[in-house]
């Protein structure tokens, strides 16, 4: 079920979840990453670059990678923070999870934990501990439960986001609901806040927003494929929506040209309004997503069924 491999062709260290109804996750412990997440069918659910490089100090192209301790290129740190591009550990003595948790003796997870070492506090120089637990539910539903603890004796600040690359079967097929007239800082606009005004949003060219204060639960609708992926959420108010589309696809050497259109980056994401942990303090978040068949109605999606069920 808590299986650990290395991969042959990258020599990386793996792990791999295995439920018993047939659903599987992979996590890399570079980067405390989700590389791969199949379904009982055994599709892949989760977009992983046939360009990504499995070589630090790059983070892996798709997949899920942890943005720690900064979100995007504003601070003083490299874009995203370092978590993502550092080895993290299988941690043997997890802190006690939060009752939340839902763990069972058939749902398989691994906990990881990254602790800075004199590279990262030189950079930022905070004694913290990053805690993720990954797990697979009874319906295959994937997991991170996220813990940051202040183990310093001053006050540090963060912001964070679980960069989650979905696969889908072509952009212009895929609407996400539960965003609709919610604020949003516009990257492509040096940040500048606009209020979304469609009813759901769809995607004909390149998109980097962050929604603001958005609700628990987000749904990603893929018509072509007839799956919605629900994405539930604690403590990670933020939504950022990414998808670089066909001219910054052809900068990122890492990704393939044509990639853009089998991929949408939606992140839980704590952007905004940075979390700052005293001394001894803990902050808990949650990510849960579903890959449900969409129901239709009259041919149309019936939202309440996917935000309300
Ligand atoms: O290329 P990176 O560092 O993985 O970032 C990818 C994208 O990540 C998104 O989260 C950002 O909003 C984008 O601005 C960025 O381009």
């Amino acid at each position: 079920m808590v299986e650990f491999v290395k991969d042959g062709a990258t020599g990386m260290e793996k792990v791999l979840l295995r439920e018993p109804g047939g659903a599987m996750a992979q996590i890399h412990l570079y980067g405390g990453h989700v590389t791969s997440w199949k379904n009982e069918k055994g599709n892949e659910l989760i977009f992983l670059s046939s360009k990504a490089i499995f070589k630090p100090p790059k983070a892996i192209r798709g997949g899920i990678p942890v943005c720690f301790p900064q979100f995007g290129g504003f601070g003083a740190l490299e874009q995203h923070g370092f978590a993502r591009n550092r080895m993290w550990s299988v941690d043997t003595n997890p802190p006690a999870p939060p009752s939340s948790a839902g763990t069972g003796p058939n749902k398989p997870y691994i906990d990881l934990v990254l602790k800075p070492a004199e590279e990262e506090l030189k950079i930022w120089p905070h004694n913290f501990e990053l805690y993720q637990r990954i797990m697979l539910g009874f319906s295959g539903e994937l997991s991170s439960i996220i813990r940051v603890r202040n183990v310093d004796t001053k006050p540090f600040t963060f912001t964070f986001a679980l960069h989650t690359y979905l696969s889908v079967s072509d952009i212009s097929e895929v609407r996400i609901e539960g965003l609709e007239t919610l604020d949003y800082l516009d990257n492509l606009q040096d940040r500048e806040r606009f209020t979304e005004q469609g009813d759901a949003i769809t995607f004909d060219s390149e998109v980097d927003r962050i929604y603001l204060g958005t609700p628990a639960k987000i749904a990603i609708i893929d018509h072509e494929k007839k799956r919605t992926f629900v994405l539930k959420k604690e403590g990670l108010p933020d939504a950022v929506v990414w998808n670089p589309w066909e001219k910054k696809a052809k900068v990122m050497v890492d990704f393939g040209d044509d990639e853009y259109k089998h991929m949408l980056c939606v992140e839980a994401a704590a952007v905004e309004k940075a979390i700052t942990l005293k001394p001894g303090e803990e902050w808990k978040a949650r990510q849960e997503i579903s890959a449900v068949p969409s129901s239709y109605f009259s041919g149309q999606l019936d939202p309440c069924k996917v935000l309300n069920g």
